[in-house]
């Protein structure tokens, strides 16, 4: 089963429109005339969407600005109405805006989002034809009790909740070790693959084995140029999203280069 690697920029509270600016007319630049064999999605904040999609979609700045799909970094449960501070789908889908990261642990952990509220996102954005990229990961306090699959499949089970089999469809997964987001600490390639290997079995105890061979799954957590290509020649991992090193055009184009070639 051959799954076309999926890797996404997560810029979390970083970059406004000026520096989204930058960075885009940087990237475009060095990858004209590359013929990347990946999905390249970029999430910068709510407030960068509409400079991003302008870049993108309206100036025309040449035919690889369209390879380059735009993703949001959260979404409202809720479809309009008295939620201070939340962002609907259908706004979003005005910026052209494709993808959505829910699920993240600094969702979850700082902002106590929980697996029912998650479940409830990824419905609410499937509704509005966005594909969820659905964040899981253990804590190290987790892997070191020995709940590493326990959790996972907690998450992964609660997160997919009444989701159909067509819906999964669209929904990427990313599998992140809490331990290992933002710290310099990556997964070794035999944990990544260990973890991947799991939870593609978890989707396919609830959907049976061709979704779960479909189904792609990110490895997130400090990738870095000089790891992406070990971590995505592991038969289970499917692309990256990655954060501090994708603040940098060039180094996130290095990791997307490193990590699709054979
Ligand atoms: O969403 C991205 C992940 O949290 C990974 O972040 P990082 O690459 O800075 O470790």
């Amino acid at each position: 089963m051959s799954r076309k690697p999926i890797f996404a920029a997560n810029w979390k509270m970083n970059k406004g429109a000026l520096e989204t600016e930058d960075f885009i007319k940087s990237f475009l630049s060095k990858t004209q005339g590359l013929n990347l064999p990946a999905d390249i999605v970029i999430a910068p904040s709510f407030v960068s969407l509409p400079k991003l999609a302008d870049l993108l979609h309206n100036s025309n700045p040449g035919k690889n600005a369209h390879a380059i799909q735009i993703a949001a970094q959260n979404c409202s449960e809720f479809d309009s109405g008295a939620y201070t501070g939340e962002v609907s789908v259908l706004m979003l889908r005005e910026f052209f805006v494709h993808y959505v990261i829910l699920g993240h642990s600094e969702r979850r952990s700082i902002f106590g989002e929980t697996d029912a509220a998650i479940n409830a996102k990824i419905k609410k954005a499937r509704e509005a034809n966005l594909k969820p990229i659905f964040c899981i990961g253990e804590t190290l306090a987790e892997r070191e009790a020995g709940k590493l699959e326990s959790v996972l499949r907690t998450q992964v089970t609660e997160g997919l909740k009444d989701i159909s089999e067509k819906d999964l469809s669209d929904i990427v997964i990313a599998y992140e070790p809490v331990w290992a987001i933002g710290t310099g600490v990556t997964a070794s390639s035999e944990q990544a693959q260990d973890a991947h290997a799991f939870v593609r079995s978890v989707i396919a105890d609830l959907y049976g084995s061709e979704p779960a061979a479909k189904i792609r799954i990110q490895y997130g957590g400090s990738v870095k140029p000089g790891n992406a290509a070990e971590l995505m020649a592991c038969p289970d991992i499917d692309g990256a999203l990655i954060g501090g090193a994708a603040l940098d055009p060039q180094s996130f184009l290095e990791i997307i280069k490193n990590g699709t070639e054979e």
